[in-house]
C-alpha cells in the first residue's frame, strides 16, 4: 500500500509517500514559503508535489490514499476521519481557533480533491488524542459562556506524536499501551508535554492554541494574560502584532536571539542570555513534569521526543538533573549515546524510567489512514 501523507503548515507543506506496513519511503519533500512570495497558494504547492512525483515515480504514482495532518479538530473530531466536502467545511469553520493552520489545511484538502477525485482522503487531528482529558484539566476558569458559546477551552496539540511515542515506549518496556502511565515531552519547533494515564491523555501543556505551555523556539509559552491586555492598552502593540511577537519573536529567540536549541546550548558557555534561555526553558518543563507526576498519580516513565528531545543530550541532562527530587537519575553515558532506536537513559536506581523515543507523525498518519480505509 502507498499513502501520501501531507502536513499542512501555515506557510509550508511537508509531504511523504510511504508504505504504512514497512515505513518504507518512496519519496519525500517540503514546499516552503506558500503565500509568501515563493509559491502563490496551496493549489500551486500541490502542483509542485505532483511534478516531483512525476519525476521520481513516473505516470503511475501508485498511491492508494492521502492522509493529512490537521492541527485543530475542535470538539467535533476525536478520530481519524474520511474527508467529505462537509468535513472540509467543518475544518474551515475551526479557523478562528488555529488561524495559521486550519485555513491552509482546508485549501490543501480542496486542492487534493480536485487533483485526484478518485483517491480517498483521511484527516488526522493533533487535538484528537487529547479528547480523553477530564474536564477539570481542559476548562479555563473564565465565564462559563465563553466555553459554551465560543469553544474557549484547552484542546492540546501534537496528539498524534504523543500517542505514537507512548505506544512505542510501552512496547519497548514490554507493557500494553493501556498500562502506560507516563509523561511524554514532545520538544520540536513547537513543544508540548502530556500526562498520560492508562494510555490516555490526561492533561497537556498546549491550550486553546499551540502557543501555551513550554518555552519554544519562537513561542513564549505560558504568560500572565495581563501582559497582553497591558501592551495593547499602552499602545505598544496591536492584537495582530502581539500575535506575531508571541508566536514568532519569543521563546528561545526572544531571550537569546537564536531559536535552534543546538545554537543556544553551544552559546551558553560564553553567553549569559543563552544560558538564561536554557534555564528558563528547562525550568518550565521541570515544573510541568512535577505537576504531571502528581496529575497521573505517579509516573512510571518520562519520554523525550521531537527534534530537541531526540537530539539534545545536554538539554535532557539539564532537565533531568532538576528532577532528582522525583528520584530520577540519568546514566550520562546512555544519555550521550541515545540512538534513533528507543533508548533508556536512566540508571537502574531511577524511580522513573527515562527514555528517548523518535517520533514519526507521518508513519502514524499513514497507519491511521490505512486502518480507517480497511474498516470501511
Ligand atoms: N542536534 C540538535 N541539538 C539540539 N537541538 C536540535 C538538534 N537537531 C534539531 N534540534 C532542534 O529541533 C528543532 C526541530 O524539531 P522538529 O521536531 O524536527 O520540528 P518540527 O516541529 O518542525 O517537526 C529545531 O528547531 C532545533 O531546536
Ligand atoms: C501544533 C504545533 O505546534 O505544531 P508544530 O510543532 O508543527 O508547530
Ligand atoms: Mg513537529
Amino acid at each position: 500500500m502507498r499513502i501520501l501523507v501531507m502536513n499542512w503548515g501555515s506557510s509550508s507543506l511537508k509531504y511523504v509517500i510511504l508504505d504504512p506496513e514497512t515505513g518504507h519511503e518512496a519519496l519525500s519533500g517540503n514546499v516552503e514559503e506558500i503565500g509568501l512570495g515563493g509559491v502563490d497558494d496551496h493549489g500551486e504547492a500541490l502542483t509542485l508535489v505532483t511534478e516531483h512525483m512525476q519525476r521520481e515515480l513516473g505516470d503511475d504514482h501508485g498511491i492508494d490514499a492521502v492522509g493529512h495532518r490537521v492541527v485543530h479538530g475542535g470538539e467535533k473530531f476525536s478520530e481519524p476521519t474520511l474527508v467529505t466536502p462537509d468535513v472540509i467545511k467543518e475544518i474551515e469553520a475551526l479557523s478562528p481557533l488555529a488561524p495559521l493552520h486550519n485555513p491552509a489545511a482546508a485549501s490543501g484538502l480542496r486542492a487534493v480533491s480536485e487533483q485526484w477525485p478518485e483517491l480517498p482522503q483521511v484527516v488526522v487531528f493533533d487535538t484528537a488524542f487529547h479528547r480523553t482529558m477530564p474536564e477539570k484539566a481542559w476548562r479555563y476558569a473564565i465565564p462559563d459562556v465563553l466555553y459554551k458559546e465560543h469553544g474557549v477551552r484547552r484542546y492540546g496539540f501534537h496528539g498524534t506524536s504523543h500517542e505514537y511515542v507512548a505506544n512505542t515506549a510501552a512496547a519497548t518496556l514490554g507493557i500494553t499501551s493501556a498500562e502506560f502511565n507516563g509523561i511524554v515531552a514532545h520538544l520540536g519547533n513547537g513543544a508540548s508535554v502530556t500526562a498520560i494515564r492508562n494510555g490516555k491523555s490526561y492533561d497537556t501543556s498546549m491550550g486553546y492554541t499551540p502557543l501555551a505551555g513550554l518555552v519554544m523556539g519562537t513561542r513564549s509559552g505560558d504568560l500572565d494574560p495581563s501582559v497582553v491586555t497591558q501592551l495593547i492598552e499602552r499602545g505598544l502593540y496591536t492584537a495582530d502584532e502581539l500575535d506575531v511577537m508571541l508566536n514568532k519573536r519569543s521563546g528561545l529567540l526572544g531571550l537569546a536571539g537564536r531559536s535552534h536549541m543546538k545554537e543556544v546550548v553551544d552559546a551558553a558557555a560564553t553567553n549569559p542570555e543563552a544560558q538564561l534561555a536554557l534555564d528558563v526553558a528547562a525550568y518550565r518543563l521541570q515544573k510541568y513534569i512535577g505537576a504531571y507526576h502528581v496529575a497521573i498519580g505517579g509516573a512510571d516513565s518520562l519520554v523525550f521526543t521531537g527534534g530537541i528531545g531526540e537530539n539534545s543530550a545536554p538539554f535532557r541532562d539539564i532537565v533531568c538533573k532538576g528532577l532528582a527530587p522525583l528520584g530520577i537519575e540519568i546514566d550520562e553515558n546512555a544519555n550521550n549515546n541515545a540512538s534513533t532506536e528507543p533508548t533508556i537513559i536512566s540508571t537502574e536506581h531511577s524511580t522513573i524510567t527515562v527514555m528517548v523515543v523518535a517520533t514519526d507523525e507521518e508513519v502514524a498518519i499513514a497507519k491511521a489512514t490505512a486502518h480507517l480505509l480497511s474498516n470501511l
